[in-house]
């Protein structure tokens, strides 16, 4: 089931690419069948199943005589319309690179425009998110290209990054009424809330270490821009001569080693600090293998943010509503939670009524000072490693979450009257920021610690990250079902990543030779989560919000966003011929899968891309929203001739041998 809807999927995004590029694939053939059981399985992936009997007898009728009865229905069919962009007239949009900008879904993703980005989209067309394999992963460069029209030609400020996700968004009327209606102040609120990117992907370089420089290790990582790096992997042929593959990424931002923490802030967490007044929760976290420098690069940033959180908190506006910051701070090792700020008492979690997940007996402590914020994170930070084994072994085993909460208090003398005893911690939440510090990254797979308990420690490392990959994805694409239940992380976690949520992910990654491999699955996984931060529309939890009464502000927008009356009409409007959208998609479907049989199928387009076999056979393909940008399958190392092609090295030629990769780094050994 799986895989057969990975192929419609693939089929239907290659008859998007066909259509968007003008292709020619109209005849009505012997594909029609096929293309209507296509359709019938595309429309059931929407739970449409019912519409899909007509389309086999009337193909080019509007949406709106396919019998979508229901609001939802039409809305449903919308969303599945929009994300195979049956206008494609605004293929020049601009658009954020992603790693993948390089590859198909790059050029797929580049192609949409904001109107036809439906969040939908992801689960549908979005490749990646079908599996976890690392095929298209990246761009591996092989032979010379041109540029890509997606990569960033200069330097883009950061600012403008951020920007980016939210400017792509295209507010519905109902949105603007509701905004032109509030008051300035308000207006301000919401203007700036929509100019944070709900998912940020930044990558930041570490320099060599002491011990890497005294083993001459190379350094692997070349940060291009601010956004761009490339990772020149040394590799060997089958004759042992030594050649080097890269890897070009693109992310929101990427740091490189001279870049200050006070920048990693500026970057990363200070454009969430005001929206946290306004009812946001947000998360940053840093992944990597251990001793990439996420302690490094975390540690720092709740004082940071505390800092600003407590500036605001002075202000008028705040101090009138007895706003207040609270800090806790616990760890997740092994599965089980533990109090950092509480002699790493155990503790436990608890769902209450409302779905809320509640720590039971965590300390909260109010912090009215940056030095209060300071001794409690050093106290904590104390307690993460006086349980360890070693010196840091444990440290790089848990995950270590610090919150800075903010909230609204009743008056003192309400409070009093009420007799309540715990009457300060009684505030209603406002916002949170977390800030994780993750396990190393290569811990879950590492197989040369053969204990038991390292054993099931890594294992729920493992687990706990390809659970937060998975809830990420699955709110990008508006599924129901949340797996937050996934792993201690995700459940802890949980209340940040539905309603107006924020998350900042901080990939932190080693430069030398012998951490290639866990430098690109790094890159990898963060490369996965970027391609998922496609809509910045504002999620809901299904069960708070049928639980918790919602406001009427512009914070609480639908959990799937009801096109406006305008935007429908634009829809329906268009003579959407699903009939044929099903042939074109049985079409590319075939297409697809035998790409990689044929040794060479040339299809009439005016642009055309390489793809590559792992027998390095030749295949041109159509596309126009390619624009040139080869397809490259992993691991190949010939160019579409079969001739063996000079990479570039930094530091190493072609006869030079390549050093053999080290296991991964004990933290007890950097220090
Ligand atoms: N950007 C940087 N600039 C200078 N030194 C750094 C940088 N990043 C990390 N380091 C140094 O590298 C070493 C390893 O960093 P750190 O302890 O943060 O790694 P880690 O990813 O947290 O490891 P673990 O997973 O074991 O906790 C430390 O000595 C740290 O000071």
């Amino acid at each position: 089931m799986g895989g057969q809807m990975q192929q419609s999927n693939a089929a239907a995004a290659t008859t998007f690419y066909d259509h968007a590029g003008g292709g020619t694939l109209h005849n009505a053939g012997p594909t029609n069948d096929a293309g209507d059981a296509v359709m019938a399985r595309w429309l059931q992936s929407a739970g449409l199943q019912h519409l899909a009997s007509p389309l086999a007898d009337q193909r080019s009728l509007l949406m709106q005589s396919y019998g979508a009865q229901s609001a939802e229905e039409k809305q449903r069919l919308l969303k599945l319309m929009r994300n195979l962009n049956f206008g494609g007239e605004s293929g020049s949009e601009p658009h954020t690179p992603t790693a993948q900008a390089s590859g198909v879904l790059g050029a797929m993703d580049g192609y949409y425009s904001p109107e036809f980005r439906g969040d939908f989209g992801a689960g549908l067309l979005d490749l990646h998110a079908m599996d976890d394999t690392e095929l298209l992963s990246e761009h591996v460069i092989s032979e010379p290209f041109e540029p890509s029209p997606f990569i960033p030609s200069g330097t883009r400020p950061f600012e403008d990054e951020f920007n980016i996700a939210s400017s792509r968004q295209p507010r519905s009327q109902a949105d603007e009424d509701a905004v032109a209606t509030l008051p300035v102040i308000e207006k301000e609120n919401v203007a700036r809330e929509n100019n944070v990117a709900k998912i940020k992907v930044v990558v930041r370089k570490r320099p060599l270490n002491k011990k890497e420089h005294a083993r001459k290790e190379e350094d692997i990582v070349s940060v291009c821009d601010n956004a761009s790096l490339t990772v020149h992997e040394p590799k060997l042929k089958v004759d042992l001569t030594a050649y080097v593959e890269k890897h070009e990424f693109c992310f929101d931002a990427v740091l490189d080693e001279q870049v200050t923490n006070d920048e990693v802030y500026r970057v990363t967490v200070q454009p969430i600090i005001p929206i946290i007044f306004e009812r946001t929760k947000a998360t940053c976290f840093a992944y990597g293998q251990t001793g990439s420098g996420k302690t490094f690069t975390m540690q720092p940033l709740p004082l940071r943010a505390a800092e600003d959180l407590v500036r605001l908190l002075h202000q008028p506006v705040y101090r009138n509503q007895r706003f207040k910051l609270w800090l806790s701070f616990f760890e997740i090792y092994g599965g089980k939670l533990f109090d950092l700020l509480s002699d790493r008492r155990k503790l436990c979690m608890r769902e209450d009524g409302r779905q809320q997940v509640c720590i039971v007996g965590l300390q909260e402590f109010e912090v009215s000072d940056v030095q209060i914020v300071k001794e409690y994170i050093e106290k904590g930070n104390a307690a993460r490693s006086t349980g360890s084994t070693g010196a840091n072994e444990e440290s790089s085993r848990s995950h270590a979450i610090l919150q800075l909460a903010i909230k609204k208090h009743p008056e003192v003398k309400e409070s009093r009257r009420n007799n309540d005893g715990n009457e300060l911690k009684s505030g209603k939440l406002v916002g949170k920021i977390s800030f994780i510090d993750l396990a190393g990254s290569e811990r879950g797979a590492d197989t040369t610690d053969n204990d038991r308990q390292t054993r099931i420690e890594g294992a729920e490392i493992n687990k706990s990250l390809l659970a937060l990959k998975e809830c990420i994805r699955a709110l990008d694409n508006d599924q129901i079902h949340i797996p937050f239940r996934g792993s201690k992380l995700t459940e802890v976690l949980r209340d940040s990543f539905v309603g107006n949520s924020r998350t900042v992910m901080i990939s932190c990654i080693s430069p030398n030779a012998g951490s290639c491999e866990h430098t690109l699955n790094t890159l990898r996984y963060a490369d996965r989560v970027k391609s998922l931060s496609k809509s910045g529309n504002v999620k809901k939890d299904p069960a708070v919000s049928s639980s918790q009464p919602i406001t009427k502000d512009v914070f609480s927008a639908p959990t799937i966003p009801i096109p406006t009356e305008a935007e429908d009409i634009n829809m329906l409007r268009q003579e959407v011929k699903l009939g044929e959208l099903g042939r074109r998609v049985a079409e590319k479907e075939s297409l697809s899968s035998s790409n990689f049989d044929m040794p060479t199928t040339t299809l009439p387009s005016s642009n055309t891309f390489h793809a590559r076999d792992e027998k390095s056979a030749s295949v041109t393909v159509t596309s126009a929203s390619f624009d040139k940008e080869p397809l490259e399958m992993r691991n190949t190392h010939s160019d579409p001739t079969g001739r063996k092609i000079p990479m570039y090295s930094p530091n190493l030629n072609d006869t030079e041998k390549v050093k053999k990769v080290s296991p991964p780094r004990r933290k007890s050994e950097k220090k």
